[in-house]
């Protein structure tokens, strides 16, 4: 969408080996709190989180928000012992950020120090299928197709631009690139309205506008995509532990993806070339635990690296025919 945006003339066509609701996107949260990324600069991430943000906030605030499932949820991250970082950088982004009152924080006996705030959160799957309903409108053509090798494409297109999560591992061979295996639930259970988040980043319930997403797990280089049962109760007992109203949930259903995990996102041009032939690529994956929460500002990044291709290439061909 992006890439319409900037680059009108171009002509799009999207390749996915799944569409939604088969892939990491759908499984996710979709909370707007950021994950830090550490080989990207600070100034940096808080301009694709703001971007992000802002874009979210809009489609909250219009008629589009229920069939795009975006809503603004207040809640609360606590913490057991008070971080070192009471503020974090992307506390003036979210609304309403202060310290939790010794009154809120009466329902955590367990924790010590808590955050208030507001956040955007995104139903994944109902905002993949709007996405996808956009795209068709600006003519963009979709097909199911597993991509074995960036080069089978070069004949077709003339930019090609990777935004395969955790198959770049395999696609483009990215050995800095990991999967940090995630289990949720989610489950029916309407009377939940606040999100409760513990700050070691292991537990939380995050209501969404039909179902809560109740996690979690983070499992380093695990591949697996079989959700694990222990796994299910453990999750359940924590959640239960920091909103006891979840005793009544009904309709759990248990959903894994594996988070394309990386020093930083992968957010690059590259011209491969073979043989004399070149084959612009830009690469926009590795987005880990937060790819919702940075998705508009790293795709606008991704479009202007389009953009720089697109310039590249029309300067070659017109020094061609000098
Ligand atoms: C349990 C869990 C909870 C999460 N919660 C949150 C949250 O609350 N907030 C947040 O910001 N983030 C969250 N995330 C992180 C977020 O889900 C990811 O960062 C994001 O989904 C990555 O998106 P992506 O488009 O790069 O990858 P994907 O959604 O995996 O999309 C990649 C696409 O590329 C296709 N593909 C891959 N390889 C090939 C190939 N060789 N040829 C053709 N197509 C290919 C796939 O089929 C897929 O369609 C969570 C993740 C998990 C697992
Ligand atoms: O940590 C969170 O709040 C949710 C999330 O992004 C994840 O599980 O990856």
């Amino acid at each position: 969408l992006c890439i319409m945006e900037t680059c009108p003339s171009c002509s799009v066509t999207i390749l996915s080996e799944q569409f939604s609701p088969n892939t990491t996107s759908d499984v996710a949260a979709g909370m707007l709190i950021p994950h830090t990324y550490p080989g990207t600069p600070i100034h940096v991430q808080k301009q694709w989180f703001k971007e992000t943000f802002t874009y979210l906030f809009a489609i909250s605030n219009s008629a589009e928000a229920s069939e795009a499932g975006i809503h603004l949820v207040s809640g609360w991250q606590v913490f057991k012992n008070t971080p070192k970082e009471e503020l974090p950088f992307w506390s003036d982004v979210v609304l309403g950020f202060r310290p939790m009152s010794k009154a809120e924080l009466q329902k955590f006996p367990q924790h010590q120090f808590g955050q208030a705030f507001a956040t955007l959160k995104c139903d994944c799957p109902p905002y993949l299928l709007w996405l996808e309903k956009r795209l068709k409108a600006t003519g963009v053509q979709m097909y199911t197709r597993k991509v074995a090798d960036l080069w089978e494409l070069h004949s077709e297109y003339d930019i090609v631009v990777n935004c395969t999560g955790i198959g770049a591992h395999q696609l483009v061979g990215d050995k800095k690139l990991f999967p940090i295996r995630g289990q949720v639930l989610k489950v029916h259970a309407p009377w939940v309205k606040n999100f409760i988040r513990d700050g070691d980043g292991l537990t939380y319930i995050y209501p969404g506008i039909h179902r809560i997403t109740l996690g979690g797990t983070r499992e380093k280089e695990n591949w697996s995509l079989s959700p694990d049962p222990g796994t299910s109760k453990d999750i359940f007992d924590r959640c239960c532990s920091l909103e006891p109203s979840l005793g009544g949930a009904q309709d759990i259903q248990v959903k894994v993806g594996l988070r394309p995990s990386r020093q930083c996102v992968r957010l690059q041009r590259e011209v491969l070339s073979q043989g004399g032939v070149k084959l612009p690529v830009v690469h926009n994956y590795g987005h880990g635990a937060g790819g919702f929460s940075v998705h508009r500002g790293t795709a606008k990044e991704a479009a202007c690296l389009v953009g720089e291709c697109i310039a590249a290439l029309q300067d070659s061909s017109s020094r061609a025919k000098l």
